[in-house]
């Protein structure tokens, strides 16, 4: 204890203010990764423009990554390196702002990793760029699977949406009623870029961010020209790790000015949903555009389910359940389980305990919060505490094709709630 050094403040404006604050947030020395998707033309390249240029004070190693698809992302990588320069795809790049950037074809996580343990210099964060008609749930799943083992993790996915031709991507229909890669790409985010606001109306843009919150209510939403947003944030979501991720509900403008007043929470959307009236009966409620985003959706929805603090045997039942529905594709009844694309939850246990549940897919994990964490975390800003003290009781979020108020009475059933 007495060799410990006080911690030294630094000042943010300088290029060390980086490293030092990642370390902080993540209490390991563990490299944050943000994955970045969207659909083709969305402006993910003009994101990478703007952070590889803006001063923030990390050096960041950005891959160009197609995963296995064959596009060509090579020449459009290079409108993000030094115009002087005429390096080839594998090459570091160093920028006026001390980013590095590279692209790799079919690089995999192996090789990112040592892509960073290699760089000149060290490197604070990593982003990669995922091609436009990539379903983003199995690249999150890898890079959080391997958060263990490697030196990465996994701060966030944020995605880019085009507010003027997304309700056209998202409508677009797939063989088989399968749900489609716009779809998937805002259903497996933490982050939503609204992009391209200067080629929409208000009204058009309102309609926009309904639709998406009926797909991902958990999103944060900024509302976007050009991708601008405050880098910060982009940065530290952890989205990962975080359970205030979950009530997140506020949005920017492109001014960085928070709108969340004009926003319904995802709860008041869900409480939207449950007001009785008569079979048949008309009702111009705008929470009923729901089950006609659904149809066009092709059922893509979510589910919110309060949880009251938990006994022991109850939180075994949660386990048994999600295991059951994210494993098996079963209710635990055995009849099927809709198709689940993310899941997310706080859960309190009646002493006192807190958990997280994050899962992509069939992979999940329940995780168990440092005692008073959420009161006591003086790291998180502002407006986390606010997010923090908004959580009273638990929760679980479903996201995903069919997903319905079936699954919800099959797990309060389960649980005994
Ligand atoms: N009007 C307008 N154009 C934009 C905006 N953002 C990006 N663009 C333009 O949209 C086009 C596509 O942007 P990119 O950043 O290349 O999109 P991308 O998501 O990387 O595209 P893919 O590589 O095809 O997946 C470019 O011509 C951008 O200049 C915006 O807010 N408004």
């Amino acid at each position: 204890m007495e060799d410990e050094e006080p911690p030294q403040l630094l000042d943010v404006s300088s290029p060390e203010a980086g490293p030092s604050n990642i370390i902080d947030e993540y209490d390991r020395p563990k490299i944050p990764l943000t994955l970045l998707t969207g659909y083709l033309g969305a402006g993910k390249s003009t994101l990478l423009d703007y952070i590889l240029k803006e001063e923030h004070g990390y050096k960041i190693a950005v891959c160009m990554n197609d995963f296995g698809d064959t596009t060509d992302i090579e020449a459009k990588s290079l409108t993000l390196s030094n115009p002087d320069s005429q390096s080839t795809s594998t090459e570091f790049l160093s920028l006026p702002n001390g980013c590095l950037c590279c692209s790799f074809k079919d690089m995999g996580i192996a090789a990112i990793e040592e892509m960073v343990a290699n760089a000149p210099g060290g490197i604070d964060w990593v982003m990669v760029e995922l091609t436009g008609v990539a379903d983003p749930g199995p690249i999150v799943r890898s890079f959080w699977a391997n958060e263990e083992m490697g030196d990465l993790i996994l701060d966030g996915v944020v995605c880019v949406v085009d507010s003027r031709n997304v309700l056209k991507q998202l409508a677009e229909q797939r063989d088989g009623g399968e749900i489609n890669e716009c779809q998937k790409q805002i259903a497996c985010s933490d982050v939503i870029l609204l992009n391209k606001l200067d080629l929409v109306s208000s009204n058009q843009m309102s309609q926009v961010e309904s639709t998406i919150r009926t797909i991902n209510p958990t999103l944060r939403i900024h509302h976007t020209t050009h991708s601008r947003m405050p880098l910060s944030d982009l940065f530290n979501l952890r989205a990962f790790s975080d359970p205030t991720a979950l009530t997140a509900t506020s949005a920017t403008s492109a001014s960085g000015i928070p709108t969340s007043a004009s926003i319904p929470t995802p709860d008041a959307q869900i409480d939207a949903h449950r007001h009785n009236h008569a079979e048949g009966e008309k009702c111009d409620h705008p929470s009923h555009s729901h089950s006609q985003s659904q149809s066009h959706l092709n059922g893509i929805s979510t589910v919110t389910i309060p949880l009251p603090p938990l006994s022991q045997k109850q939180y075994f039942a949660l386990n048994e359940f999600l295991e059951s529905v994210l494993w098996e594709s079963k209710l635990p009844d055995k009849s099927p389980s809709p198709e689940i694309l993310r899941s997310k939850g706080y859960i309190t246990l009646e002493d006192g305990r807190e958990f997280v549940l994050q899962g992509v897919a069939d992979l999940f994990e329940l995780k168990e919060l440092p005692s008073k964490s959420i009161t006591s975390d003086c790291e998180k800003p502002q407006e986390n505490h606010q997010d923090a003290n908004e959580l009273q009781g638990g929760k679980v979020v479903f996201i995903g094709k069919g997903v319905d108020q079936l699954l919800r009475d099959a797990l309060t059933k389960y649980v005994g709630i």
